[in-house]
């Protein structure tokens, strides 16, 4: 019953996250959705600020809090193991709905194009952005990546064994270390239209995903994998493509 239960909860936490990535594309696109960058009713730009600062520290401190070796090894001292990965998709996922919600848009325009060429190229950008996340996820593994491993491997009641986690460098792994952050960073940056917002969301994003990689994961990835990382770091680039061999 235990098992079944904590199935369940890893199947609820995959379904919000899906519908939270989904939104995600609408919500910067300024596509479909009801919520999105730049709608709502505009209050002061000091307010806003001070909202969309709040909800995006909000996520970067979950995200790095909640993703480190030492929080996860104190926290299934409290939870299941089997469904730590899937609570920390399910918050993280609770954190971005909260975030299209009370997202207060700054409207300003700081550039714009209506040369239908430059619409559709950046259009085209803008989704492949996100077509390099989506697939990118499966490169490294995207069923552990969003705890759904975990929780049909506890399910099937398989014998745990001390696995070390295998370093992937497939695919777009061989182009750049963090394509999924590259992904993210290319759809942030992709619009016809730039507003005030927008542009504080992709700045704030960027210089966040660049921080985060390379003074958390890349350290953690490091005591992972030791010397295969530092290895791979000399040959592949971090985030920016074909700019010769890589660096720390
Ligand atoms: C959200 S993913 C982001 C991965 C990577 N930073 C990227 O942008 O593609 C974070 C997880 O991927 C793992 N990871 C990062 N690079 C990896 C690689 N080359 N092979 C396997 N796992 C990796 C990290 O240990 C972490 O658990």
């Amino acid at each position: 019953m235990k098992k079944l239960i904590v199935f369940l909860y890893g199947i609820i936490a995959y379904v919000v996250f899906l519908v939270a990535f989904l939104y995600a594309i609408g919500f910067v696109g300024n596509f479909i959705v009801p919520k999105t960058i730049d709608s709502g009713v505009g209050i002061s730009v000091t307010q806003a600020l001070l909202f969309d600062s709040l909800l995006l520290g909000l996520f970067a401190i979950q995200h790095s809090v909640m993703a480190r070796p030492a929080f996860k090894k104190w926290w299934t001292n409290i939870i299941p193991s089997a469904i730590e990965r899937s609570t920390y998709v399910l918050l993280s996922s609770l954190i971005l709905v909260l975030l299209y919600w009370q997202w207060q848009p700054i409207t300003s325009v700081v550039w714009k194009t209506e040369n239908k060429t430059a619409v559709t190229i950046l259009n085209a950008v803008y989704f492949f952005g996100w077509l390099i996340v989506f697939l990118s996820t499966f490169m490294i593994n995207h069923f552990e990546l969003f705890g759904l491993k975990q929780i049909f491997e506890n399910l099937l009641s398989r014998q745990k064994q001390v696995q070390h986690p295998v370093l992937k460098m497939i695919f777009f792994y061989q182009i750049v270390r963090h394509p999924i952050m590259l992904g993210f960073i290319i759809a942030f940056w992709a619009t016809p239209v730039m507003t005030m917002g927008h542009l504080i969301f992709a700045i704030t994003t960027t210089l966040y995903i660049l921080i985060a990689i390379k003074f958390l994961e890349e350290k953690d990835l490091r005591k992972i994998h030791g010397q295969e990382y530092e290895e791979y770091q000399k040959k592949v680039p971090m985030i920016v493509p074909f700019t010769g061999k890589g660096t720390r």
